[in-house]
């Protein structure tokens, strides 16, 4: 650690605490900003704003009431990461090196529930206000602490995934085959991929496992009708256009265009032509209406908490609320009571999101299959055998979590119209 490190961390910590943006955004514009910073110093500040991020409620109740962000900091290096603290002499003052030593002594395990799971309070009363014990919110939270692994979806439409493992190989790069979706690439470390020719030519996409699981679930096939109700920047849209080998039809709605012109570079690269963009106004759009009943298969991969994604994007936990949670769950019934109109007889309707929290998930799912009789759930266990997939999972539906997939914490429930 030196002091332009120190001072590119604060810098950052600054635009970044009040949470009116996404961390990784902030981050992304301090170093276009600062072009001059070297790779070591982007990686420690990116590291150590990240890692304080994920352990701020820990390090607000080591610091007290009156701490700021350099009192954080100390704490962090010191009772997180525990550095050695000759390290920090050249930074901090005597106070602070004091601070810091008392810091080392923080006993963690005399903290109250949300501060051992690195959670702030609002996430952990909604856990438990969801069935999760004591036991359940501490290893989620804890989990979530980890940084996640960077994984690849080979684009079967152009190579599959052997020869881009082998490839990889040929430009240094390790990779072994990811335990459950057939098209995946665990990468170590991390590595810069965009560079690389095999990424450019569209042979791959970068995709966490369970992310490819759900486009799995939707059983796409060749020559079927299918719509990715919230597509984004179709990171699910381009694995299910590849399941269809780019025959059919596929319509990736979206109500951001912002997302959707995200989604055309990637469609560019991937070489899929049977992919629609169609920017929505709503989910009640007359776009909608006139596809009703003629799609094999929809995916609604709603607009969640994103809870699920902490190991990615920490600060999540603080820019979500109760509040924000309880607007959500709104309008994912909204959004899927709408997108199942599309759904043709005998065809299927996947409904995820990227929470743990049941009020995102099975709870809309048992609300929507209430008032919904013409759907039936089907198991997830039984279409993932079909696959090939061993999956070890608790119920019908797919809740995966770094804990015990190794992957983000995507949910999944299958419904079919009968
Ligand atoms: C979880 S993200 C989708 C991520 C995307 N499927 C992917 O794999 O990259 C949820 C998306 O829902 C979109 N959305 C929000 N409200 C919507 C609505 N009423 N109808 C359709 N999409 C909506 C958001 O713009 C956002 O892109």
């Amino acid at each position: 650690m030196n002091k332009t490190q120190f001072d590119a961390i604060l810098d950052v910590l600054h635009t970044v605490l009040p949470f009116t943006a996404p961390a990784d955004v902030c981050l992304s514009r301090y170093f276009k900003d600062h072009p001059k910073l070297g790779a070591r110093d982007r990686a420690e500040i990116a590291e150590t704003v990240f890692g304080l991020l994920r352990h701020l409620p820990r390090l607000k109740w080591a610091c007290g009431d009156k701490a700021g962000v350099i009192d954080w900091m100390v704490a962090y290096w010191a009772a997180v990461e525990k550095r050695n603290l000759k390290e920090l002499t050249a930074i901090f003052d005597a106070r602070r090196m004091e601070q810091a030593k008392a810091y080392k002594a923080v006993r963690w395990d005399e903290a109250p529930l949300a501060v051992r799971a690195a959670l702030p309070q609002w996430t952990v009363d909604a856990m438990l206000a969801d069935g999760f014990d004591e036991a359940a919110v501490l290893e989620t939270g804890r989990a979530m602490l980890q940084s996640a692994p960077l994984d690849l979806r080979a684009n079967t439409l152009k190579m599959k995934r052997e020869p881009v493992q082998t490839e990889l190989a040929a430009q240094g790069i390790e990779s072994v085959p990811t335990p459950f979706s057939p098209w995946g690439l665990r990468v170590t470390g991390k590595p810069g991929l965009s560079r690389l020719t095999l990424f450019k030519e569209g042979a791959f996409e970068v995709q966490d496992e369970g992310s490819q699981l759900l486009a799995l679930l939707t059983g796409a096939r060749r020559g079927q009708m299918i719509a990715d109700f919230c597509a984004g920047a179709g990171g699910k849209t381009l694995a299910i256009g590849a399941m269809m080998q780019s025959s059919g039809s596929l319509y990736a709605f979206d109500i951001s265009e912002k997302r959707l012109s995200n989604l055309k570079p990637r469609l560019a690269r991937s070489g899929l032509s049977n992919v629609r963009p169609q920017l929505i106004a709503s989910e009640n759009d007359t776009k909608i209406k006139r596809l009703a009943g003629k799609m094999d298969a929809v995916l609604v991969d709603a607009p969640c908490s994103g809870l699920g994604t902490l190991r990615r994007n920490p600060d999540l936990k603080y820019r979500q609320s109760a509040q924000s949670v309880v607007e959500l769950n709104a309008k994912q019934a909204s959004i899927l009571a709408s997108a199942s109109r599309l759904v043709k007889q005998g065809g299927r309707l996947v409904y995820a999101t990227c929470s743990f929290l049941p009020s995102e998930n099975r709870k809309i799912v048992d609300a929507f299959l209430a008032g919904h009789p013409e759907f039936q759930l089907v198991d997830v266990r039984e279409l993932l055998a079909k696959d090939k997939v061993e999956l070890a999972l608790d119920g019908e539906c797919m809740q995966l979590s770094p804990m015990q997939h190794g992957t983000d914490g995507f949910f999944a429930a299958v419904m079919q119209r009968t």
